[in-house]
């Protein structure tokens, strides 16, 4: 077992899981992070650094981390990677012309070494939203696509259209972090 395997374990003894929240500006991340704490949504500004928010959900303490999106702020993100146990990526599904903008970057932090063993949550944001031309379907798939998915084999990915508006999915997406984390718990 490598040292990091050692410290993500006692850390989740401790039961303490660090969720690092990333993708562009303005996909929604700090209003995700509203909407899981049940705080006002409409009230966003864009981030310009990070915030550090703690969710009890189970057993268990999610620290949850969002960092600024901004192309300025991107180099600063790789600041954050240390520990992490669930990379969360935000996708705006109400711009769809950013998706390769947000590939780009996906891929530079996929490369990073730190990350490697973390699980990997992809949420497709303001579905309530989404253009009426086009099924939620065709956009997760254009997304699966976009994204290149289906070409990670080093992460346990999942893929969840949400809404931090109403709500929609949100609970299943931390469900699913918490879920991924305990099967590592048990299976080092
Ligand atoms: N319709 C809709 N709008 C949303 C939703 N989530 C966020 N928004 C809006 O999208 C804009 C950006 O939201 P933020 O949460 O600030 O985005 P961010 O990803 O934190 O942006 P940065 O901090 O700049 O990286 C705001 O105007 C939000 O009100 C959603 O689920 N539906
Ligand atoms: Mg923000």
């Amino acid at each position: 077992m490598g040292l990091l395997s050692i410290i993500r374990k006692q850390k989740l003894k401790d039961k303490e899981i660090r969720v690092l929240l990333l993708g562009l500006d303005n996909s929604g991340k700090t209003t995700i992070v509203k909407s899981l704490l049940n705080e006002d949504v409409k009230e966003v500004s864009p981030t310009m650094g990070f915030n550090i928010n703690t969710l009890s959900y189970q057993e268990f303490t999610l620290n949850i981390w969002d960092i600024g999106g901004q192309s300025t702020l991107r180099p600063f993100w790789f600041n954050y990677f240390e520990r992490t146990d669930s990379l969360v990526w935000v996708v705006d599904v109400s711009a769809i012309n950013r998706l390769r903008e947000s590939f780009q970057e996906f891929e530079k932090v996929l490369q990073e070494d730190r990350l490697v063993g973390c699980n990997l949550l992809i949420l497709l944001n303001k579905i309530d939203i989404i253009p009426t031309d086009k099924s939620l379907d065709a956009i997760v798939s254009d997304v699966v696509e976009e994204l290149h998915l289906k070409e990670i084999t080093n992460h346990c990915w999942n893929v969840l259209p949400v809404s931090a508006y109403t709500g929609q999915n949100l609970h299943q997406g931390i469900d699913w972090v918490v879920e991924e984390v305990k099967k590592r718990l048990y299976i080092l």
